[in-house]
């Protein structure tokens, strides 16, 4: 369970402070999927840096299983939109990576690095450099990297969000398989309302200035997902009701901003 008590962090700017976020509270049950939604500077990426532990709340905590987090681990893995890897390492060294800092026989090593590259349909590509390789491909080495660890919470920030939409889509597929077969909790930052809602089991949306959470939606769609289910009217009034609300907390804070 991964839980985020009253969870505030600001930033200090000339004349005052930014508040990130305020007070969040926010259980995620092992395995969930969920999908964090908010218009531009609703503290999205601020939110997952603090649960990779890469900064410091400046109030309250996150646990992870009871434990406080105090800094990055092996637990929790972090996927950014640029897909970052190492660009001297191939593709097989790249999905290595993580594990070599970890305590485990090689023959493990050797076991997980070629079943998440299988998992991730990068197997052919194992010896290949990322400069041979497309945006979609290095985004699913990374993920891979990630995945390889088998962090008990998986962080995604906007991982898909300079695909075009037809990898975009592959890899929406791809991901929930994934999910789907390794059983990992899934946190995923995205602007996009649509994929929020096809990924997610629960959908929250962040209000801006301080971020906090405005909303926690249940998805109440099928588990299994074809793509054709964006078509589904649940689906479009659920992506209806988001928009409206990533909408209506932008304004909201645009006109206090212009106060
Ligand atoms: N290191 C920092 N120093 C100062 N202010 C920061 C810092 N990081 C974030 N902020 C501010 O905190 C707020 C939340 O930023 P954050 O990047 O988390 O939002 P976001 O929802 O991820 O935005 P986007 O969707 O544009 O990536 C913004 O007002 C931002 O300017």
């Amino acid at each position: 369970m991964l839980d985020l008590v009253s969870l505030g962090k600001h930033f200090p700017r000339r004349g005052g402070a930014v508040q990130a976020l305020e007070a969040i509270d926010l259980s995620v049950p092992a395995g969930q999927f969920v999908c964090v939604v908010g218009a531009s500077g609703s503290g999205k990426s601020t939110l997952l840096s603090l649960i990779a532990g890469l900064a410091a709340p400046t109030a309250g905590e996150v646990r992870l299983d009871g434990a406080p987090v105090t800094g990055p681990g092996p637990d929790r893995g972090l996927v950014f939109q640029q897909g970052w890897v190492y660009p001297w390492r191939t593709v097989e060294r790249n999905v290595a990576f993580g594990l070599e800092l970890l305590p485990l026989p090689r023959a493990e090593r050797e076991r997980r690095v070629a079943w998440y590259l299988a998992e991730t349909g990068l197997t052919a590509l194992r010896h290949a450099l990322p400069k041979q390789l497309s945006g979609g491909q290095r985004q699913r080495v990374a993920i891979a990297r990630a995945l390889a660890c088998e962090p008990d919470v998986l962080l995604l920030d906007e991982p898909f969000g300079a695909l075009d939409v037809q990898t975009k889509e592959d890899m929406q597929l791809l991901i929930r398989r994934v999910w789907q077969d390794t059983g990992t909790t899934v946190l995923m930052v995205t602007h996009d309302v649509e994929e929020a809602i096809f990924l997610g089991q629960r959908v929250i949306v962040l209000a801006s200035d301080p971020g906090r959470v405005a909303a926690d939606l249940p998805v109440k769609l099928p588990a299994e997902r074809e793509l054709s289910v964006k078509r589904l009217p649940d689906f479009l009034a659920m992506r209806a009701q988001v928009e409206d609300l990533v909408r209506a907390y932008h304004r909201r804070h645009q006109q206090k901003r212009a106060i």
